[in-house]
């Protein structure tokens, strides 16, 4: 078997808040040395790096002396804020040692929910590769409350990863890999070499944090593989410890864990539907048009919706569900919830006599709807 980031032109590399800082004891600068010279290395190879980096939190209370992490959402903003100075401050230096230069990049989930936000991050972040910086970016943390956050970064490095179309997404974490269980607390966990993105039997083997600076665990990197393989990247779940580990993989060596990406992947556009919109309320769909929706990709009609539940606006996204509740598409809807609940279960040509105005036949375009 061999590695996929062999042959992968851009990638997202991940390191998370336990690597980063040596599981809370400060920012581990010799890691960060190691690192910056492995993405000089292939960028020599011709190949684009961004760098997605927790640690800002972890980094923070060290600075600001505090021993537990604090529960209130304001503190854990002041810290992030302080140490985000330290991490761009130490990955400025170790890129700067390796004659590359960085860009700081801090996003909300909201700057990625507007279509607008989200195609000026994508250029800017292009732009960037192209000018050969890296781009080193983390949450916002400062400004994202708990609601609208990623929450962690392996989903941020996946939406990234969707962004800018990038082939593969490593995450550098402190384990090997994934394990069949998780392997602090089961020693007969066995080592998972390959498998594919999404498949959901990776979710019954993956627990929680496995640290106290981390804050997913494995969970949240086999959610995040499943949305690379959205864009049709694949995910590498690797050890930042070991030596050479981004080099490594370039040279093709099959190390850590690789989740394959097996869907075709979605269009730009759909992927965005699919992951960066919040939700405004729910159709609830018949049989029928749950069936025409997910089945034959057909635009969703008044007729095949029978409650609407929820208040909305023209142009807001909502999720279509079937008659048992479960989610089976989302997008973007042509009429109001009051004018929804007056259209709904009538044919198309009643929709002028029944508002005054004909809109779109449709009550959400196919173009603007993926199943999920
Ligand atoms: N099946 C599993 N295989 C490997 N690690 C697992 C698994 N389940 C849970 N973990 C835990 O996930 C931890 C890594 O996640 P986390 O602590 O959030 O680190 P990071 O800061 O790198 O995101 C590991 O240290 C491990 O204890
Ligand atoms: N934005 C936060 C990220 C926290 C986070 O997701 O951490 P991790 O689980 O270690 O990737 C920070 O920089 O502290």
């Amino acid at each position: 078997m061999q590695s996929v980031i062999h042959a992968s032109q851009r990638i997202v590399v991940k390191v998370g808040s336990s690597l980063v800082t040596n599981d809370g004891k400060g920012l581990d600068h010799a890691a960060l040395s190691r690192w910056a010279s492995e993405i000089a290395d292939l960028t020599r190879r011709g190949k684009q790096v961004v760098l997605v980096s927790s640690g800002a939190i972890a980094e923070g209370l060290q600075r600001l002396g505090w021993a537990t992490r604090p529960k209130a959402v304001h503190e854990l903003q002041a810290a992030a804020a302080v140490g985000q100075m330290g991490l761009v401050q130490a990955y400025e230096t170790a890129f700067r040692a390796e004659g590359l230069k960085t860009a700081q990049v801090l996003l909300t989930h909201e700057d990625l929910a507007d279509r607008t936000r989200y195609l000026n991050a994508r250029s800017t972040l292009i732009t960037l590769l192209k000018l050969n910086v890296v781009p080193i970016i983390n949450e916002n943390d400062t400004v994202a409350t708990s609601e609208i956050r990623f929450g962690d970064n392996d989903t941020l490095g996946a939406l990234v990863t969707n962004l800018i179309e990038a082939d593969a997404l490593i995450i550098l974490t402190d384990q090997q890999g994934l394990y069949t269980a998780d392997p602090r607390k089961h020693a007969d966990a066995e080592f998972v070499h390959e498998a594919q993105a999404g498949d959901p039997r990776l979710e019954d083997m993956a627990g929680g944090a496995g640290s106290s600076v981390g804050t997913g665990g494995m969970i949240t990197k086999i959610i995040a593989a499943k949305r690379a393989a959205r864009s049709g990247a694949a995910t590498v779940i690797a050890c930042g410890r070991e030596a050479n580990v981004l080099s490594r993989l370039a040279d093709g060596e099959a190390i850590g864990t690789q989740l394959i990406a097996a869907d075709t992947p979605l269009l730009a556009r759909k992927q965005w539907l699919a992951d960066h919109l919040q939700l405004a309320g729910r159709l609830v769909l018949d049989e029928g048009a749950a069936h025409a929706v997910v089945h034959k990709g057909t635009s969703l009609l008044p007729i095949g919706v029978v409650a609407v539940e929820g208040e909305f606006l023209r142009g807001e996204a909502l999720a279509c569900v079937d008659p048992q509740g479960h989610e089976v598409a989302r997008g973007l809807v042509n009429y109001s919830s009051d004018e929804t609940r007056l259209i709904m279960r009538h044919a198309t040509r009643e929709i002028e006599s029944i508002l005054g105005y004909m809109g779109e036949p449709e009550l959400i375009h196919r173009d603007n709807m993926v199943s999920v």
